[in-house]
C-alpha cells in the first residue's frame, strides 16, 4: 500500500532523510518511531505530498504521489486540523467537499465517519466545547471521511488521558479490522506494541531497524530482563559480568540482559554476599529495543 524506496531529503545542508526505504502492506498498522526531529513529520509531508523529496520514490497503492494519491490517503496531524467555531459535522462536511464528495456522498460519510468515531450524539457541539480526547477523534474523522485507503495518524494520543487513549487505541482498532491500512507515529512505545503489527525504528532520517515485535525483539540476544535494587551496584556488575549477564542502565533502572531462563533461586545464588533490596524480571519490551538500537548509532 505504501512503497518508500531510497527517500532523500534536505533542508540547506542538513540532511534530514538519507535513503528511507518501508514498505506498508495493505491493512497493516505500521508504527514510525523515533526520537523528535528523527524525519516523521517530513516523512508524512512528502507522502501526502506537501513536500518534494529532492530523490527517492513514494508510491501510495502503486500510484506515485501526486496531487491524485491525495484523494486516497487520509492525514490526521499533530496539531488538531479543525475550525473551533463550527459544530462536529460542519468540520467533516466541510473537509467531505474538500475532497471533491457530491452533496448525497457527503451527507452519508458526514453521518458515518461520526459514528465511527463515536460522536454522532455531539454532531451539532461546537468543537470547542468537546473534551480534547473528542477533538482528537474528531481530527480523526476528517481525515476518514473520503474513504482513504491509507491512513496516516501522527501522534494521534498525544496530550490525551489515558481513558481517551483507550478510545482511540479502540478506533484504531476498528479501523484496521475494516482493512483500512495505517501509518502511525507515536512516542509511547507501549502504544505501538499494542496496535502495530510492523513496526520501524528511525534516526537520523534512516530506519535503523523494522519488522514485527518477535523480529525486533531479535535485536536483543537475552530472554528476559532482570531489573536490580542494590546499595551495591559495582559489585552487582562486576557479578553479573562474571555470570554472562549484560548490564544495562534504563532510567535510573540497573538491569541484565539473562541469557537464558533462570529460575528466581539461582538469580539469587549468583548474587551471593552482594546486598540486594530488591530483583525483578521483565519481559523485553519495545522501549528495550528502541534504547538499544537508537543509543548505538
Ligand atoms: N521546513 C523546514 N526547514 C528547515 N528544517 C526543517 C523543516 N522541516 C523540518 N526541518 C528539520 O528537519 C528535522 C526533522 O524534522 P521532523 O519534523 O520531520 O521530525 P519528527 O521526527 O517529525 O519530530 P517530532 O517527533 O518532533 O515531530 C528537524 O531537525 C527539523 O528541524
Amino acid at each position: 500500500m505504501l512503497y518508500i524506496e531510497k527517500l532523500n531529503k534536505s533542508f540547506k545542508d542538513r540532511q534530514v532523510l538519507q535513503d528511507l526505504t518501508l514498505y506498508v502492506a495493505p491493512g497493516e498498522i505500521y508504527g514510525l518511531l523515533g526520537a523528535n526531529g528523527a524525519g516523521k513529520t517530513t516523512t508524512i509531508n512528502i507522502i501526502c505530498n506537501l513536500l518534494q523529496a529532492d530523490s527517492g520514490i513514494v508510491k501510495v497503492n502503486h500510484q506515485l504521489v501526486s496531487e491524485a494519491t491525495k484523494k486516497i490517503i487520509g492525514i490526521a496531524p499533530q496539531e488538531n486540523l479543525l475550525y473551533r467555531g463550527l459544530s462536529c459535522e460542519e468540520n467533516v462536511k466541510f473537509f467531505a467537499k474538500i475532497y471533491g464528495l457530491n452533496r448525497i456522498e457527503r451527507q452519508k460519510q458526514v453521518k458515518a465517519t461520526l459514528k465511527a468515531v463515536n460522536l454522532l450524539d455531539r454532531a451539532k457541539s461546537p468543537v470547542e466545547t468537546l473534551s480534547g480526547g473528542m477533538q482528537r477523534r474528531l481530527n480523526i474523522a476528517v481525515a476518514l471521511v473520503h474513504q482513504p485507503k491509507l491512513v496516516i495518524l501522527d501522534e494521534p494520543t498525544t496530550g490525551l488521558d489515558i481513558e481517551a487513549r483507550y478510545e482511540i487505541w479502540e478506533l484504531i482498532r476498528q479501523l484496521k479490522n475494516q482493512g483500512i491500512t495505517i501509518l502511525l507515529t507515536t512516542h509511547f512505545l507501549d502504544e505501538a506494541e499494542r496496535l502495530c503489527n510492523k513496526i520501524g525504528i528511525l534516526k537520523n532520517g534512516q530506519i535503523l531497524a523494522e519488522g514485527s515485535l518477535e523480529e525486533l525483539r531479535t535485536c536483543i540476544p537475552a530472554k528476559e530482563i532482570l531489573v536490580v535494587q542494590t546499595s551495591e551496584a559495582e559489585k552487582a556488575i562486576a557479578r553479573a559480568i562474571a555470570c554472562g549477564f549484560t548490564p544495562r542502565r534504563y532510567g535510573s533502572d540497573l538491569s541484565f540482559w539473562l541469557p537464558e531462563h533462570l529460575e528466581l533461586k539461582e538469580i539469587i545464588a549468583r548474587f551471593d554476599g552482594i546486598h540486594i533490596d530488591s530483583i525483578s524480571r521483565q519481559p523485553i519490551r519495545l522501549e528495550h529495543i528502541y534504547l538499544e538500537l537508537t543509543q548505538k548509532c
